[in-house]
């Protein structure tokens, strides 16, 4: 299948002199078309630093991030913004909705940028969205009179209003209740089977057991990593279970 991202020997650092530490160590790793991945790893491995800089969100220091061929390290930041908002979509543990706009409005503000006069495309493609993950009807509610869940699946739409190729997902349910985060996985899950690629960050074994291909880091490395077939729903025991025993054999 055909690579979206790829990065090369990612390395990135901070601190100086003796402070100076590789949170990402010449990681090398490919994203294909409609790929569902994972990253797993001990806190502090650098999971939300290789995602921000797959994503773009973040430069590195020394080797090469390509987008469908584009080398990341040389587009300008508005560039970047630009390639993020169009191609790219971002679902974090808490989505950052603006408590003076209703949820409808938190979906639609980012995609008003410099597109003003396609307020009501824009409006109808959100409200679409909105009913297919199941918020049709808080459209107009403050995002105050809303549950965990439901800002989530608010995120998710905002996320998905540029069509994008890829979403990354920074531990997405990590703020949720079982149930409430088992119903964004089958959300997730279901954007994923209309071709979407995803990539998510995630200490959660019910989580990564959903994806096909689970990469493990530890200290700035990707060490190992396992592939599954596509989950078909029923139990994910099985699927944990070769996630647990690979984590107790690599040591992490
Ligand atoms: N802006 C920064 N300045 C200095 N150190 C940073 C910065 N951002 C991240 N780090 C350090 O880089 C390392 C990797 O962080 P990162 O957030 O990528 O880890 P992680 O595996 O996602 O951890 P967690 O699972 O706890 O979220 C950590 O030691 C962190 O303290």
């Amino acid at each position: 299948m055909k690579k979206i991202i790829s990065g090369e020997n990612i390395t990135k650092q901070y601190g100086t002199g003796e402070e100076q530490r590789k949170v990402l160590d010449e990681v090398s790793v490919d994203i294909h078309e409609g790929e569902f991945v994972s990253v797993m790893g001990p806190s502090g491995s650098g999971k939300s630093t290789l995602l921000f800089a797959l994503s773009g969100m973040d430069r590195i220091d020394w080797g090469l991030v390509t987008f469908e061929g584009r080398d990341l390290g040389i587009l300008e930041e508005d560039e970047l913004a630009d390639l993020r908002r169009t191609e790219m979509g971002f679902v974090f543990q808490q989505p950052t909705l603006m408590k003076n706009l209703n949820i409808l409005d938190n979906i639609i503000l980012p995609s008003m940028r410099g597109n003003r006069r396609k307020v009501a495309a824009i409006t109808d493609k959100a409200q679409q969205l909105m009913q297919k993950v199941g918020i049709a009807e808080l459209a107009k509610r403050d995002i105050t009179e809303a549950s965990g869940g439901q800002l989530q699946r608010a995120g998710i739409c905002r996320a998905l209003m540029g069509s994008p190729r890829i979403i990354f997902g920074d531990e997405p349910t990590g703020a949720l209740n079982l149930k409430a985060a088992e119903e964004i996985m089958d959300l997730l899950s279901g954007i994923n089977e209309e071709g979407t690629a995803i990539m998510l960050v995630t200490h959660d074994a019910t989580v990564a057991a959903r994806t096909q291909r689970i990469m493990f880091m530890c200290d700035g490395r990707i060490v190992d990593e396992i592939r599954l077939p596509k989950y078909s729903g029923g139990t994910l025991e099985p699927r944990m279970n070769l996630i647990t025993a690979k984590m107790r054999e690599i040591g992490i």
